[in-house]
């Protein structure tokens, strides 16, 4: 284990509070994760990937407790309300009681499944976020969002629900593909992007050393990105306002990912390429200029991020899904908008024409 002290970062909601740790070699840090552990009955929910490579190390840690593992197959795919349903049978068979806790030890899709399956469980009990993607250390695991995908869309049904404790062990991103590694980079982007301009200058420079995964750099630009979304989180936890601003580019790439049925873009992906629709849409409208709108460019690109929409997609599909959005209010879209390098805004009331014309310049299927 590392003798390296974690970076921690409180994500203070009113009265409550919980840690976010950051280092490597946290997975085998027990004594840390199990003080939150609370009763005797653990389901840890994972995948068929993670589970071979990582699931052992977090079962030496449940010595003395009943528990017991429910493993996803792969994939955006997976995350749905069928399988809540199993990991509920899961947690009956298990005899779980109202102490009972749901780890979840992987990505966003097991992270996202596994918080809402805590948060139905007997109304709602304990889980732990054990993220294992650079996507879920630096978004997924921070926040309490949780959910599942409806065949008409993204994250269409779940709830808040905070997890108690988030171990991000940055050990396990040793075995992280690297297309899905450049993938959480675009939520870090986004972050900076949002609501930081010296922090996406500071992605500018050190693009080349995070390519290259060097570890101090990374750490630094995870918790750079965790301490912004738990400011946000504690000032709006159920999104009422500011939160919403870290939607930037999801309006898009949530339709995009939809659309591609999750086989064309990853999460990341999406967001990336939704982040530049939305800059083109915000300079449509006047809101930012070309010059911010090609350094978000520049630096997605030299992130490794896709920044055209694939070929193939239909903007007329793509705005139908975008009429689902959570974010719309009064059969309206409502979208978040960028002004430059870290500023962005909720906009409601965008026409569709608008959205159309981007999104037809795009895909290349100008009327
Ligand atoms: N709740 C939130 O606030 C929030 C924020 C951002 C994204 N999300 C959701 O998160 C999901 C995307 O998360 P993701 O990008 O982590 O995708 P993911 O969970 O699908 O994981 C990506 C891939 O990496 C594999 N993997 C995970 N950890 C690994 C490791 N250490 N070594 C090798 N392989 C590993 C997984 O098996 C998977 O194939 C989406 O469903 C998105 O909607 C939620
Ligand atoms: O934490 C949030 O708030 C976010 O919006 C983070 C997003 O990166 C994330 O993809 C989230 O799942 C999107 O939520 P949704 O409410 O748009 O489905
Ligand atoms: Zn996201």
């Amino acid at each position: 284990m590392s003798t390296v002290a974690p970076e921690t970062i409180d994500v203070t909601l009113g009265e409550r509070s919980y840690p976010v740790w950051i280092g490597r070699g946290l997975l085998d840090d027990h004594a840390r994760w199990r003080a939150a552990l609370r009763g005797r009955h653990v389901l840890v929910i994972s995948n068929r990937t993670v589970a071979p490579l990582y699931l052992e190390r977090v079962a030496h840690g449940l010595d003395g407790l009943q528990w017991s593992s429910f493993l996803l197959e792969d994939g955006e795919a997976h995350k749905t309300f069928a399988n809540v349903g199993l990991a509920l049978d899961a947690l009956s068979k298990l005899g779980a009681t109202r102490d009972a806790c749901v780890i979840a030890l992987g990505g966003g899709v097991v992270g996202d499944l596994a918080g809402f399956t805590a948060a139905c469980w007997m109304r709602g009990i304990d889980f732990i976020q054990m993220p294992t993607t650079l996507l879920s250390m630096v978004d997924s695991s921070v926040g309490g969002k949780t959910g599942v995908n409806l065949p008409a869309g993204k994250n269409l049904v779940g709830a808040f629900h905070q997890p108690r404790a988030v171990i991000a062990d940055i050990g396990t991103l040793d075995s992280l593909p690297a297309r899905e590694y450049r993938a959480g980079l675009a939520e870090v982007i986004k972050g900076a992007a949002i609501g930081d301009a010296d922090f996406f200058t500071w992605l500018e420079q050190h693009a080349d050393a995070l390519a290259q995964r060097d570890e101090t750099t990374l750490v630094q630009a995870i918790a750079t990105k965790v301490r912004y979304k738990a400011g946000v989180v504690a000032r709006d936890e159920t999104e009422q306002g500011e939160r919403a601003l870290l939607n930037l580019g999801h309006t898009f790439g949530h339709a995009l990912e939809t659309a591609g049925h999750y086989t064309t873009l990853l999460h990341g992906e999406g967001v990336a390429v939704g982040m530049l629709l939305a800059a083109r849409l915000s300079e449509r409208l006047g809101m930012s200029a070309p010059a911010d709108t090609q350094r978000l460019e520049q630096l997605l690109n030299t992130a490794g991020l896709p920044t055209a929409v694939p070929a193939g997609f239909d903007p007329e599909q793509l705005c139908a899904l975008m009429r689902l959005d959570k974010k719309n209010i009064a059969g309206t879209l409502r979208l978040i908008l960028w002004q430059g390098i870290g500023r962005a805004q909720i906009i409601s009331g965008v026409s569709e024409s608008d959205v159309l014309a981007v999104l037809r310049a795009a895909t290349g299927t100008h009327r």
